[in-house]
């Protein structure tokens, strides 16, 4: 896989506008990947969504879904007709949602393409004292990780979104096309702000990570498109 195709770039804006003005670096032959969050989703709504995709970008919808398995189905059933790539849900929401989903996503598949669901394990935003002292999960980061990951991947998941610094062991704990994705990449001199388990976009490759969502790096830059070349290099090089 060609290293653009393995950035998803996080579209962390309150506006249609805003995301279009980035988008608008790129033209019609170099789509980048794109991950919608919360903040545009429900800024913008499914219709922005469905024209992405009609436009042919490669979308990843992270909206996390964590529910009983009935109502996290449900809300897969309505995702499914945006024809999205990927979506996000909780992989602490157990086997049978998580089952649910995969269900769900199977029965909506149209010609043959089904969306693909990543199981969010310890967010890039928490160590271990926060892990053990807040939320109250004992052992180390790793750990938990790798007995969601070991929950999704039994339940029917497609990948789980994980730090890179876990990418390696996700890997050799599940099936070969099991995915890690990973948050939490920060080229070198970018501040990790809220992040908490981080790496460089090429250390991130090496140590297994199929996909990296990166947001700040590339969105905050003064030259986003630049910033974005230069981590497809790094990963090239690396
Ligand atoms: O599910 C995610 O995408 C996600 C999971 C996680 O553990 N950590 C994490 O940072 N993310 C998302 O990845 C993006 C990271 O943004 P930056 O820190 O700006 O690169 C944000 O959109 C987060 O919502």
């Amino acid at each position: 896989m060609s290293a653009d195709k393995r950035i998803f770039i996080a579209l962390d804006y309150p506006t249609a506008r805003e995301a279009e003005q980035l988008l608008a670096h790129w033209d019609q032959t170099s789509k980048p990947a794109i991950k919608v969050g919360y903040q545009l989703f429900y800024a913008v709504g499914p219709r922005w969504v469905a024209e992405r995709k009609a436009e042919g970008y490669t979308v990843f919808l992270d909206l996390k879904l964590h529910d009983i398995p009935n109502t996290v189905a449900n809300g897969v059933e309505s995702l499914s007709g945006l024809g999205v790539d990927f979506l996000t849900i909780h992989a602490s929401g157990g086997r049978a949602m998580i089952a649910a989903a995969r269900e769900m996503a199977e029965r909506k598949s149209q010609a043959g393409k089904r969306l693909r669901l990543l199981g969010v394990t310890q967010l890039t935003s928490t160590d271990q004292t926060m892990m053990n002292e807040e939320i109250g999960i004992p052992g180390t980061v790793k750990e938990s990780v790798l007995h969601y990951t070991q929950l999704a991947y039994a339940a029917g998941a497609d990948g789980v979104i994980c730090s890179a610094h876990e990418a390696r062991d996700v890997k050799a704990h599940s099936g070969s096309d099991f995915l890690a994705v990973t948050p939490g990449i920060r080229p070198k001199g970018v501040d990790a702000g809220d992040q908490k388990r981080i790496m460089t976009p090429s250390e991130a490759i090496r140590h297994g990570a199929d996909y990296l969502v990166v947001g700040r790096a590339i969105t905050a830059a003064a030259n986003p498109k630049q910033a974005y070349e230069a981590i497809v290099a790094e990963i090239n090089q690396g």
